[in-house]
């Protein structure tokens, strides 16, 4: 099989070819013009114009040859379309690459070849103009240049073709861009979410979308008889005009405007308008572009928004009346507290000053028994500074060991339950000082519950100078101030004690009653210190014979009694013990630089356990005993 050169752009060859549309189409008088004339003037038998296809050689125009294409390995054209120069083949069957070619060696026995390629205005060679003989020929030079002008010709054919094509496909591409934005315009008019319009410079709408008939209300067909005046709110009318002047006018490129239609149904749309203009390439106004945005519902809202917001200033408005009213209540009540705070703050100050500068010693403590307050009486009276004490355990301070635990159980006693007997009374207790010493206070305790938490707050007064004076009050109430022994009160209270322990013990008891004898006349010749002195010294000798269960008693005067207690032997115990005191009493009585005697007259009463006597029984029965002892001359014992 013979085989053909492949062209280096054959793919850009071919579908040229293609898009010139020559192949298998009708015979064309400029085709086969050239081929008659070339077959004339070169005096060949075939001229052909061969358009060279993919697997065929197809010719657009032949003079003697029957056959409309051959295959393209037969085609001696597919060789002249590699080179830029003519292929001439002066004697077919002495070229190796066409002797054995079937249209060689048979029907139509082509001998001589001659062929001119047709390019296109890019060079490409489509196709070629070749004249062919059955006997070998040579071809002058004029016939070769002949064959090349021919070719020239129908390659300047082709390339018209092939410009017009190429104009028609570009008219075709802006065709189908124009299209393409005219459906783009379309459906961005159309399916626009506001409204579009164009509106001739007349004022009449020219076209308008869907959007804003559904805005107006009207059909398509409805608003392009109406112009924009015809449906804009009279109000509107003077800015819309005013800012379409100005655009004419081009002092503005566009204006923007919030304003009134009036809608089919005679109701008010609100819409926010944007006018631009179009403009013929000639400078002239061609129409005006609108665009209509809805603005009805945000205006609505704009609306009840102004609505809230005017009905929220009413009420803020009243609610600030009240406020100023609260405020002015407020402030007054706030003066009011600021003068009450400043009242308590000069209490406090008061009161601080008081507690500082109190007699009694204030201690506050805590709920967990810490100090908290510690005035300078109380440094004074346990001998702590406010600094040391602040902070520490009232026990560890000021309460002696012994009471330590009854505090805390107290305390511990009253956050539970909320009572404790030492409230809020006046209770005298043991206190200890820094130094150890004890003393005793009265204590005045108070608990206040503030915030919650328990506080207990106390007076302490130091009153050991009373105690004593209490003591000594109380002494001097029972004793005798001459002699110091218990006096006549005492004896009135012991009795009884006397008596019952008697009466416990089963042992008897007397009651002595002494009467010194001739005091009178030591009193009425030594004077009244000598008589007080030897008062002394009876009572001091009285009490010295007695034993320690017995009591000396001075009941006045020259008056004595003893009581004596634990009588094993009743009465003879009594009697020797009064004789014993009577013979202690008259032994001679220093006093300074002399010395004095006296007797003295002892009546006794005793007292079995089982009697019932009172004091006065028993002091009046003693008494009796003593003035038999006198009338029997005395410096005796007299036992009743
Ligand atoms: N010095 C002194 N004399 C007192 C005191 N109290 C009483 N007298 C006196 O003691 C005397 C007691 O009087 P009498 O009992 O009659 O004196 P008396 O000489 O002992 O007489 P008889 O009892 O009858 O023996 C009176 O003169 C009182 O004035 C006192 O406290 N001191």
């Amino acid at each position: 099989m013979t085989t053909y050169p492949m062209p280096s752009n054959e793919t850009e060859r071919l579908n040229l070819l293609y898009i010139l549309n020559l192949l298998d189409t009708q015979e064309e008088p400029v085709f086969d013009h050239i081929t008659r004339m070339v077959a004339k003037i070169l005096d060949v038998p075939i001229v052909l114009v061969s358009l060279v296809d993919a697997d065929r050689q197809w010719f657009k125009s032949r003079v003697g040859l029957a056959a409309t294409e051959t295959p393209r390995e037969l085609a001696f054209c597919a060789h002249t379309i590699i080179d830029t120069t003519p292929l001439i083949v002066t004697d077919t069957t002495l070229d190796a690459r066409f002797k054995d070619n079937p249209l060689v060696t048979g029907d139509p026995h082509i001998r001589f070849y001659a062929g001119v390629p047709l390019r296109s205005s890019g060079g490409l060679a489509i196709g070629t103009l070749c004249a062919i003989d059955s006997k070998p020929r040579l071809l002058s030079e004029d016939e070769t240049n002949i064959l090349i002008d021919m070719a020239a010709l129908l390659s300047r054919e082709v390339q018209l073709r092939e410009s017009v094509i190429l104009i028609r496909n570009q008219m075709s591409h802006s065709e189908q861009a124009i299209e393409a934005v005219e459906a783009r315009f379309r459906t961005v008019f159309e399916r626009a979410g506001v409204g579009i319009a164009l509106v001739a410079a007349d004022g009449g709408w020219i076209r308008v979308n869907d959007a804003l008939c559904q805005t107006l209300g009207y059909s398509q067909e409805e608003l392009i008889k109406l112009t924009f005046v015809d449906i804009t709110h009279p109000q509107d009318l003077d800015s819309d005009f005013y800012l379409l002047q100005q655009l004419i006018g081009n002092e503005i490129d566009r204006y923007q405007l919030e304003k009134r239609y009036i809608n089919k149904s005679g109701n008010i749309v609100w819409v926010n308008l944007i006018v631009t203009k179009q403009m013929s390439k000639q400078g002239e106004l061609e129409y005006f572009v609108l665009i209509i945005k809805d603005i009805q519902a945000r205006k609505e809202a704009e609306a009840s928004l102004a609505d809230l917001r005017k009905d929220l200033e009413e009420r803020v408005e009243t609610r600030t009346q009240d406020l100023r009213l609260a405020n002015t209540m407020l402030s007054s009540s706030m003066e009011q507290q600021l003068r009450s705070e400043q009242e308590l703050r000069k209490r406090e100050a008061e009161l601080q000053m008081v507690i500082e500068n109190a007699n009694d010693a204030y201690v506050c403590i805590n709920h967990i028994g810490l100090i908290t307050d510690w005035n300078r009486q109380a440094e004074q009276t346990f001998g702590w500074s406010r600094q040391e004490a602040i902070g520490r355990r009232l026990e560890d301070m000021i309460i002696p060991a012994a009471m330590r635990k009854a505090h805390r159980e107290g305390m511990k006693r009253y956050l539970n339950t909320g009572e404790h007997p030492v409230l809020n009374q006046r209770i005298e207790l043991t206190a200890v000082r820094r130094n150890g010493e004890m003393l005793p206070v009265e204590v005045r305790v108070c608990a206040l519950s503030i915030d919650g938490k328990t506080i207990f707050s106390a007076f302490l007064h130091d009153i050991t100078d009373r105690k004593r004076a209490e003591a000594i009050r109380d002494h001097e109430a029972l004793h005798d101030a001459l002699t110091g022994l218990p006096n006549r009160r005492a004896l009135f209270n012991l009795l009884p004690q006397a008596e019952a322990r008697a009466k416990r013990s089963q042992v008897a008891m007397a009651l002595l009653f002494i009467d010194l004898d001739g005091f009178k006349a030591i009193n009425d010749s030594q004077g009244h210190e000598a008589g007080d002195m030897v008062l002394r010294e009876v009572a001091s000798r009285l009490h010295k014979c007695i034993r320690q269960t017995d009591t000396a008693v001075r009941l006045g005067g020259d008056e004595f009694t003893v009581v004596l207690e634990n009588l094993v032997n009743d009465a003879t115990d009594a009697n020797k013990v009064a004789k014993k005191i009577l013979a202690v009493i008259q032994r001679p009585i220093r006093l300074g630089t002399m010395t004095v005697n006296i007797s003295a007259s002892i009546g006794i009463a005793v007292h079995y356990p089982n009697e019932v006597n009172t004091a006065d029984q028993l002091v009046n029965r003693a008494d009796a005993a003593m003035y038999e002892a006198k009338r029997a001359g005395k410096g005796r014992v007299f036992l009743q």
